[in-house]
């Protein structure tokens, strides 16, 4: 089998990983450089080098990978609680969304969903952020240039309690402090069948967004946490590591069905 080279040319970004405690997420740009610890690198000694290649730094070796959303927990700021890869990932799953799709999410925050959406849902698909706060949505805008994912992102200063512009959507998700009072205009916004995914980060707010997805229309309602536990691997010491993430939040999903529809 043949591989295709295909040059980093200037714009393209690229995740320079060193070790798992260094990595840096950077858009080549002519006449920049990187500094680290372990040595700088020059924008300009990128292009026209591939993927997966190994340059030379002043302590040792990095890495040229292509960026996937697992990068941005690493690499990018992050001003907001961000919805974290585990949690990310079931969200896709769970809604049923596919690659093309549009897809409503509020709120936008530091655009980590955001931006695991749009990479997913690819170059036909669209993902339309809401958020209350211009300077979140300016942080996260930053974030998804950094992938070079904007085309495939509507930003929106609005409140989602006011009502979703959109019609026919696949997924509304919603990552805010009172998600219950979303809930009827994530309804409306929804294709039949559509599903709205809900991300909480406390137990008490589980049962107010579950009572109200009962009261407007959902079915197939589920309530539910994920548990992610990585492992340190060292030879003849291979347990799971103390330190890490231990709590984000909790996930519920549900299912839109057409209100009195005749049997
Ligand atoms: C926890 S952050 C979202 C993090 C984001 N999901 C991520 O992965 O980076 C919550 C955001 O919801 C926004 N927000 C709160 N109430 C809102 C509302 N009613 N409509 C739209 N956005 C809202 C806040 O301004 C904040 O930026």
């Amino acid at each position: 089998m043949r591989f295709i080279h295909v040059p980093i040319q200037e714009g393209d970004p690229v995740t320079i990983w060193i070790d798992n405690k260094r990595a840096f997420l950077i858009k080549v740009k002519k006449g920049k450089r990187l500094d680290t610890d372990k040595g700088y690198i020059i924008h300009d000694q990128l292009i026209g080098k591939e993927y997966g290649e190994i340059i030379k730094i002043s302590k040792g070796e990095a890495y040229l990978l292509k960026p996937t959303p697992m990068d941005i927990y690493t690499t990018l700021p992050r001003p907001s609680q961000v919805v974290y890869p585990k949690d990310a990932s079931y969200i896709i799953y769970a809604s049923g969304i596919q690659p093309g799709d549009t897809v409503v999410e509020a709120g936008t925050g530091s655009g980590f969903l955001t931006i695991t959406l749009a990479y997913f849902l690819g170059p036909n698909g669209k993902v339309i952020s809401y958020d209350v706060r211009e300077d979140m949505q300016n942080k996260a805008k930053q974030n998804a240039l950094m992938l070079n994912l904007l085309d495939r992102i509507e930003f929106k200063i609005k409140d989602i309690r006011q009502g979703i512009d959109e019609k026919e959507v696949s997924a509304v998700i919603l990552d805010m402090p009172d998600p219950w009072n979303a809930v009827s205009k994530a309804y409306e916004a929804l294709k039949p069948s559509g599903s709205l995914i809900v991300f909480v980060p406390t137990v008490n707010q589980i049962e107010k967004t579950v009572l109200q997805m009962r009261n407007e229309g959902f079915i197939d309602i589920h309530a539910e946490e994920l548990i992610l536990r990585e492992y340190q691997v060292k030879e003849n010491a291979v347990r799971p590591k103390n330190i890490g993430v231990m709590h984000t939040g909790y996930l519920i999903r549900g299912r839109k069905y057409i209100k009195g529809t005749s049997l």
